[in-house]
């Protein structure tokens, strides 16, 4: 069977620099997916030209900056991550190719080849973060399964997350004997999880 060897990482956007190429349909796209999930995420969006919607999100979100002009090689420098969202694949491809000689991680739009990374579906409760992918195989699957996932999961998760919190705060001894703890209380959730499917 085919198999997904993708690595998943939970990013921290605050402490990163973003950059988006393009201001229409799918630049609001990944820059809507990135907030959804890092509310505070440092964004540059770059666009000839950018939509309103664009600028209604940028105005809610102070880190959100906007450059209404073509892409610029000085764009790359200060960035860590960059989406390209325009509609100009021998652009994205020149930009490709100059941020892999930084070695800024890069996603391209409709252009899984080109991608270093995918965007996923993701399922929020309180602290608890779940990131779907497909490998590219089916987007729309991702979001059926984000669908159900995020019907499946109670809501009141992060209650159960906040008293683990606290559990382990309290529990004394070594490792070891801290892990079999936590083990142990945690045992029965996964038999309720199970009756109740
Ligand atoms: C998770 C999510 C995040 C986001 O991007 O927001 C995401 N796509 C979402 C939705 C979605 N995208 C598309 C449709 C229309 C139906 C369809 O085409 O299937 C729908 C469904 C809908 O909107 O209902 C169009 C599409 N997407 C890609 C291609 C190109 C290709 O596959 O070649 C085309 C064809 C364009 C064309 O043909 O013109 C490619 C990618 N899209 C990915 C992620 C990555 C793989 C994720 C995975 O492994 O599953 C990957 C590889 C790259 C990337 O974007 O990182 C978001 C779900 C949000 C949610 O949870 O609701
Ligand atoms: N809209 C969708 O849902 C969708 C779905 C599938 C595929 N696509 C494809 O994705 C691509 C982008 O789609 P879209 O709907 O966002 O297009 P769009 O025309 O709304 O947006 C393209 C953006 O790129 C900007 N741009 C172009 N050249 C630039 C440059 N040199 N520097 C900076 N910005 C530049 C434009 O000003 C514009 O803001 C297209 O190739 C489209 O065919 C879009």
């Amino acid at each position: 069977m085919e198999r997904n060897n993708l690595f998943p990482v939970f990013l921290k956007l605050e402490s990163l620099d973003t950059l988006i190429v393009g201001g229409g349909n799918v630049g609001l796209e990944k820059l809507t997916a990135i907030l959804k999930s890092s509310p505070s995420a440092k964004v540059t969006l770059v666009g000839r030209t950018i939509q309103d919607a664009i600028k209604d999100v940028a105005k809610a979100h102070p880190t959100v900056k906007l450059y209404e002009r073509n892409f610029k090689l000085w764009d790359l420098w200060d960035k860590d991550i960059v989406l390209l969202a325009t509609d100009n694949r021998s652009l994205h491809e020149a930009i490709k190719k100059l941020a892999r000689t930084r070695r800024i991680l890069t996603n391209v739009a409709d252009t899984p080849d080109l991608c270093d990374f995918y965007l996923g579906s993701v399922v929020t409760k309180g602290n608890l973060k779940i990131g779907v992918s497909t490998n590219g195989k089916s987007p729309t699957i991702s979001k059926r399964i984000r669908e159900y996932l995020d019907e499946a999961i109670p809501d009141n998760t992060n209650e159960l997350l906040d008293n683990m919190q606290k559990i382990r705060d309290q529990i004394k001894g070594d490792f070891g004997q801290k892990v079999k703890v936590l083990n142990e209380i945690t045992a029965s959730w996964l038999e309720e999880a199970a009756v109740v499917k």
